[in-house]
């Protein structure tokens, strides 16, 4: 079948792009903003063994959605879960038939790790699909920022390059994430998208905000210019091979993390790990917070914050997803275990700080060092933000009590320590 100006099949876009680049961003702006007027249906694919997207994808967001968004978890969906999306599309089509259902377009957000060519293939090879719909695009997200280094990664014999795959198949780029790179990267990288893929336009983006009208219903797809790329394009026995040195980890756990400990040890993922970590996310269950805390990374850029409250019906619970290469699952598991709120680790703090309960200090108040004596270590009340404590509450000799936010000089330090440098420069 081909398109016709008459053709009243659903169009469907396929949103691809590697780990992190921008996907669920775009699918937010668009289902935020109003002015397209089309009813769309959603349909996602996520990598690891536990669905985040979903819990990360902002409540406005949601609201817009209703009852057509469809989630689709565990693997990835140029594989495993092939079938999965023909038996979605199928229910779709049905209730669309029984007037149940009106639907102006349908966006397939892949995993980053997803070959775009056999999701796009399901649309000619499989006859009830390809009566009620249409492959409308393949748009693909691009971070600027790390693009190349995926582009140039070394596969295994045999292995695809996911990256160069999502390139070449594009009917469309957004080269997303310009507040990271300069005029000269910009016009690097697009020779070099252009040398992979020249003839889809390329939408350059910021937080993935394009207009809707570039992404939807565009009439992108072209079956021939595909096959004379991919001669084996609807060879449906042409099996295709992931780089298996890739991997994902999930860890889902009830009791409370510390909020101080978790973002040491995601500090030292990003320094130390963050190369071959390409993607993290997380929806958190924080000590002493009644919010989530959101978290997500790619390579060395994250971003947190703690965000709704827990739902009364909602279960407390962390999920977190690492994916990357060469990743040490049993190490990253043991890091995100470490980080749950024990009685030892609550010791193991108080013992690491530097002044113990009634010791004489000094804290930088606004009218200078004031001195006072420590009365609490780990000290925690309502008005401070979740998740934290403060190493010490302090008294002051005036009675006013006080709390230091780090265990610095900079903000508490030995009683008398002025004095004591000035008599020791003077001796010196
Ligand atoms: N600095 C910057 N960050 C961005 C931009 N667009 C998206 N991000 C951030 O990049 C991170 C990943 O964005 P997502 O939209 O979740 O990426 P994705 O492609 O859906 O990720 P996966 O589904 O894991 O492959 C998030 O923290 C976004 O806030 C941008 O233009 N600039």
């Amino acid at each position: 079948m081909t398109t016709t100006s008459k053709d009243t099949r659903v169009p469907v876009t396929i949103l691809t792009g590697y780990l992190g680049s921008g996907k669920t961003t775009l699918v937010n702006h668009i289902l935020t903003n109003k002015d397209h007027g089309k009813k769309i249906a959603i349909i996602e694919n996520e990598f690891g063994d536990v669905g985040i997207d979903d819990a990360l994808m902002a409540k406005n967001t949601k609201a817009h959605i209703e009852e057509e968004i469809v989630e689709m978890m565990n693997g990835c969906i140029c594989c495993t879960v092939r079938q999965d999306l023909v038996v979605v599309l199928n229910k779709f089509a049905g209730r669309i038939a029984s007037g149940n259902l009106k639907l102006d377009c349908i966006l397939i957000e892949t995993t980053g790790m997803a070959d775009p060519a056999p999701v796009a293939q399901t649309f000619f090879v499989d006859d009830s699909v390809q009566e009620h719909f249409r492959l409308d695009g393949i748009v693909t997200l691009v971070d600027a920022k790390h693009i190349e280094q995926h582009l140039d990664e070394e596969k295994p014999e045999g292995a695809e390059n996911e990256a160069v795959e999502q390139v070449a198949f594009a009917d469309r780029m957004i080269l997303n994430k310009m507040d990271l790179v300069d005029k000269a990267d910009v016009e690097r990288i697009t020779a070099r998208l252009k040398s992979i893929n020249s003839s889809a336009p390329i939408i350059t983006a910021e937080k993935s905000k394009v207009s809707v009208d570039l992404v939807l219903d565009i009439h992108a797809f072209d079956l021939k210019k595909t096959v004379d790329m991919d001669p084996e394009f609807l060879n449906t026995d042409n099996e295709h091979e992931h780089d298996d040195t890739v991997s994902s980890i999930c860890v889902v756990e009830d009791k409370p993390l510390d909020l101080d400990t978790l973002q040491r040890w995601v500090n030292y993922l990003l320094v130390n790990k963050g190369t071959d970590l390409y993607r993290m996310k997380g929806v958190l269950n924080v000590a002493d917070s009644e919010e989530r805390f959101m978290f997500q990374a790619v390579h060395m850029i994250f971003n947190g914050n703690f965000d709704e409250p827990w739902e009364p019906s909602e279960k407390r619970e962390s999920k977190f997803v690492f994916i990357g290469k060469n990743l040490d699952h049993a190490e990253l598991k043991e890091g995100f275990l470490a980080c749950i709120q024990t009685p030892d680790l609550v010791a193991k703090r108080k013992l690491a700080l530097r002044f113990a309960v009634g010791d004489a200090v000094e804290c930088r108040t606004a009218d200078g060092y004031v001195p006072g004596k420590v009365t609490q270590h780990l000290y925690r009340d309502d008005f401070m933000p979740p998740g934290v404590t403060a190493p010490y509450q302090i008294q002051l000799d005036d009675g006013k009590l006080i709390w230091a936010p780090e265990d610095d000089d900079k903000y508490i330090r030995a009683k008398d320590a002025l004095f004591a440098e000035k008599k020791a420069k003077t001796e010196a």
